[in-house]
């Protein structure tokens, strides 16, 4: 890894959140670097979205839910005060596990942010449809019908349009919550080869049930357990050698 990969975009500290009473999350610290992607695993109900969705503030559209502990983002407290949430999910982009287009053309759904922000140069909207499109990997499908629906789209080209639509902001930090859980093995191949280009420029973190996928794509894995995190390690390590039994009962299908 070069210098310029090493460098953390993001660091959280004791991070804790409750649903109501309930701690769903026990003091997460974790590094995360500029570049590449990290793996959250671990078995149902271990925490790994709750973790995720606490990155960009979502939690904060739910009632009942606090969230502690210290969130670094390029040097910005993703959680003061001052924090405009709208810029924050611009600036760390989110990919959900339903494919979620817009009715709107693929066009319109690429630019969506743009045009909140106010973009209307249609030069300038052009070029980040097509530059958005083929970070994605769908330009070649898509080029000759984006002011088609994109409803009409196969399920898996629905993902890499939304995952085009993030990337039109031009994201420091992609969060993808099971990208592929909704979709065939051959779309859910596709999405994999677009995050395994994105992570030459981006920085991702993806949650993730299937070991597999984590040892295929990403370059380090998080392991969670009962809202803790077990332990972090370059993603041969935590599959081939890891240091906790409990890591190892996991990614030996002991449990989970
Ligand atoms: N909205 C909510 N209200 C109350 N409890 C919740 C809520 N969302 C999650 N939880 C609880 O928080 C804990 C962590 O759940 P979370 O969904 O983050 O786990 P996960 O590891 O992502 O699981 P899965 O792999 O099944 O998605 C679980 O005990 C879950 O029941």
């Amino acid at each position: 890894m070069t210098d310029k990969q090493e460098k953390t975009i993001l660091s959280t500290r004791d991070v804790r959140l409750w649903y109501g009473q309930k701690e769903a999350l026990h003091g997460i610290d974790l590094d995360f670097p500029n570049k590449g992607i990290t793996a959250l695993i671990g078995p149902s109900g271990s925490g790994k979205t709750t973790y995720l969705r606490a990155l960009n503030r979502m939690h904060d559209l739910e009632d009942g839910v606090t969230v502690t502990g210290s969130f670094n983002f390029n040097g910005t407290d993703i959680y003061a005060p001052t924090t405009d949430t709208v810029d924050l999910r611009k600036q760390i982009g989110m990919v959900f596990q339903q494919p979620n287009p817009f009715p709107f053309s693929i066009y319109e759904n690429v630019i969506f942010g743009l045009r909140l922000d106010g973009v209307k140069d249609k030069a300038i909207l052009d070029e980040a449809v097509e530059r958005s499109l083929k970070q994605a990997s769908v330009w070649d499908e898509v080029k000759d019908d984006l002011h088609k629906s994109a409803l009409g789209l196969s399920g898996g080209q629905q993902q890499r349009v939304s995952i085009a639509r993030v990337l039109a902001m031009s994201p420091d930090l992609l969060l993808l919550d099971e990208p592929t859980s909704a979709l065939d093995p051959i779309s859910s191949r596709n999405i994999e080869e677009t995050l395994l280009k994105l992570r030459e420029d981006y920085a991702m973190i993806i949650v993730t049930h299937s070991m597999s996928q984590a040892s295929r794509i990403s370059d380090r894995t998080a392991f969670f357990l009962s809202g803790d995190l077990i332990e972090v390690d370059q993603t041969k390590h935590i599959f081939l050698n890891p240091q906790k039994q409990e890591t190892q009962d996991y990614v030996s299908g002991r449990f989970g």
